[in-house]
């Protein structure tokens, strides 16, 4: 995509922090994007990157089949900073040598800056003697001609090297540390120095700025053609559709499926907080057939498997002519696809309509896969999206199905429902809503035993789940106050038939999972 912002491209080679890269170039005001490590140089050309710089990563550059960029990377014009592995490959690269160290160097060290008066690296301009992040076992033990060393830390002499004398034009930069996390304590300066200085990119990157842009992009790719959107209520999608539909108006078709599996009147209440966004919406009410189908099926996989084929089967009922798919994809979901990490292991199969464009040979638009989830909820309140929409909790496409554990019959479906209203309405009323990332009941397929005015009864386990999350990738257990969770179990337990006990789950991501099944 040609952009006419200025941007950055962050080239992946594994690292952890990659991520966090993107994010604190934007944090800068500008904008970026991550390619794979082995992107090539014609393609990167095309997106007219203002600046370069190649992330970290788990290799060595001294094995065989060691991860290199295309060499022609650093004929493109533009200035290249290498962070920590990113350094390593520069310097293989530039004929220099890195080694295997004897001290490997993870965590706080002290950066010494060899400030030369003469030629002040513009890289250090206002950055002192400071703290920096390590994670490295390898070292460049030999400088490439061509460069000189503009800060050392005592583990790495070449800490931080840059292209100098002959090679200056090239603006090739190295640092052995990461500067994108929080515990390099200049490491934003050092990024700015690097953007604004030495790139000379303007910071023009902002929600605004990047809805104008997206509309221009959309007209342009969808030319006169009919869109659709499968739309859920959520974040994501209720964004990525009021966006495009900025761009297009009425040729965007929105499809909302009631899979039975929604909360507690959420198919009404879903329209109608739609309604004042003016979206063309059509609501596909396939309960019967979702709930026909997950009949008598208690695992977990199967459920899934089951719920993503009917939402292919019910959304292909309800395309028309359409050309393109509106998906409201957002950077993570990108980054997990692009990463040079390989297959990761299926722990659960995520699904939702991201099967469609395959089968159905829809051109896809994802306005939002640059971007993490507050810089989306930014976006959607700049387009004018009610506050209550924007903040509301991550709900997983299967629903409610892998909320009530093992076979699902209506009336379990329905008691979930129930608890789950307490304990939403209840976070609302106290505040603590907006503080946690995500919170849901879980129904559990156990019955224990309780006394309920003198009588004995043999009845549901009701799990409460809260976390605390910036992705959902990892998440720890809300501590939420004890008076809290004994008002909800209180009313839970009184105003629900059918739920004898309440318990919360303290258990963080990984070892477990957000999600039950
Ligand atoms: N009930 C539904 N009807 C139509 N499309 C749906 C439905 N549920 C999910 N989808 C589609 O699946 C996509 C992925 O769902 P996901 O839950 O990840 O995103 P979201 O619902 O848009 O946002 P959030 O993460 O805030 O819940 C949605 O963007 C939407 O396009
Ligand atoms: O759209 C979705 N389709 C799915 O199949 C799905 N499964 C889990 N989730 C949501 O993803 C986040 C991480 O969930 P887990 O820790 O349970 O894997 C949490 O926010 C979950 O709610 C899903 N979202
Ligand atoms: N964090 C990194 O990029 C590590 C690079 C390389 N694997 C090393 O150990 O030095
Ligand atoms: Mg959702």
């Amino acid at each position: 995509m040609a952009t006419s912002l200025q941007s950055v491209i962050v080239l992946d080679f594994g690292s952890q922090y990659t991520q966090l890269i993107a994010r604190r170039i934007r944090e800068i005001g500008i904008y970026s994007e991550i390619f794979p490590y082995h992107t090539k140089a014609e393609v990167i050309r095309e997106h007219q990157p203002k600046a370069i710089i190649l992330s970290g990563g788990p290799n060595s550059v001294y094995d065989e089949k060691a991860f290199m960029p295309d060499p022609e990377v650093f004929s493109l014009g533009v200035p290249v900073l290498g962070i920590c592995y990113g350094l390593q490959a520069i310097a293989k690269h530039f004929g220099g040598n890195v080694e295997s160290s004897s001290k490997q160097e993870f965590g706080r060290a002290k950066m010494l800056v060899s400030h030369e008066e003469e030629h002040e690296s513009m890289l250090f301009k206002d950055i002192p003697d400071s703290d920096v992040w390590m994670s490295h076992g390898d070292k460049v033990t030999q400088l490439p001609d061509g460069f000189r060393v503009t800060a050392s830390t005592q583990n790495a002499e070449m800490c931080a090297i840059e292209s100098f004398g002959s090679k200056a034009a090239l603006k090739v930069y190295g640092l052995q540390f990461h500067p994108e996390v929080q515990h390099s304590l200049y490491g934003k300066q050092l990024l700015s120095n690097f953007l604004i200085d030495i790139a000379g990119i303007t910071p023009d990157w902002s929600p605004k700025s990047f809805i104008q842009h997206q509309i221009e992009e959309i007209k342009r790719v969808a030319g006169d053609s009919t869109v659709v959107c499968g739309i859920s209520g959520g974040v994501d999608s209720t964004v990525a559709a009021v966006l495009v539909s900025k761009a297009i108006g009425d040729r965007l078709h929105c499809v909302f499926v009631d899979n039975g599996l929604l909360r507690k009147d959420e198919a009404v209440k879903v329209m109608e907080f739609l309604k004042p966004l003016g979206l063309n919406i059509s609501l596909a009410d396939a309960s019967d057939l979702f709930l026909g189908r997950l009949k008598g099926v208690a695992s977990p996989e199967k459920k899934r498997k089951i719920i993503g084929r009917t939402f292919i089967q019910v959304f292909e009922e309800n395309i028309h002519d359409e050309k393109f798919l509106v998906q409201g994809t957002l950077y993570p979901d990108v980054i997990e696809s692009v990463s040079v990490k390989g297959p990761s292991e299926t722990i659960k199969s995520h699904h939702n309509v991201g099967g469609l464009p395959k089968r159905m040979k829809l051109k896809l638009i994802e306005p939002l896969r640059e971007l993490f989830k507050d810089e989306v909820r930014a976006v959607g309140r700049e387009l004018g999206i009610a506050e209550d929409i924007l903040m509301r909790h991550p709900f997983p496409g299967p629903g409610l199905a892998v909320r009530v554990l093992g076979s699902l019959t209506r009336e379990r479906l329905d008691v979930l429902r129930d608890a789950d209203q307490i304990f939403i309405d209840e976070l609302k009323e106290s505040g603590l809503y907006s503080k946690v990332w995500q919170a849901f009941s879980v129904l559990l397929p156990v019955q224990s035993v309780g006394v309920m005015g003198d009588k004995r009864t043999y009845e549901n386990v009701l799990a409460l789940r809260a976390v605390e999350s910036t992705d959902g990738m990892t998440a720890d257990w809300a501590h939420l106050p004890h008076d809290f969770l004994a008002k909800v179990s209180n009313r839970i337990i009184n105003e629900v038939r059918g739920i004898n006990r309440v318990a919360y789950d303290i258990s963080s991501k990984p070892p477990a999972t957000i999600e039950w099944e």
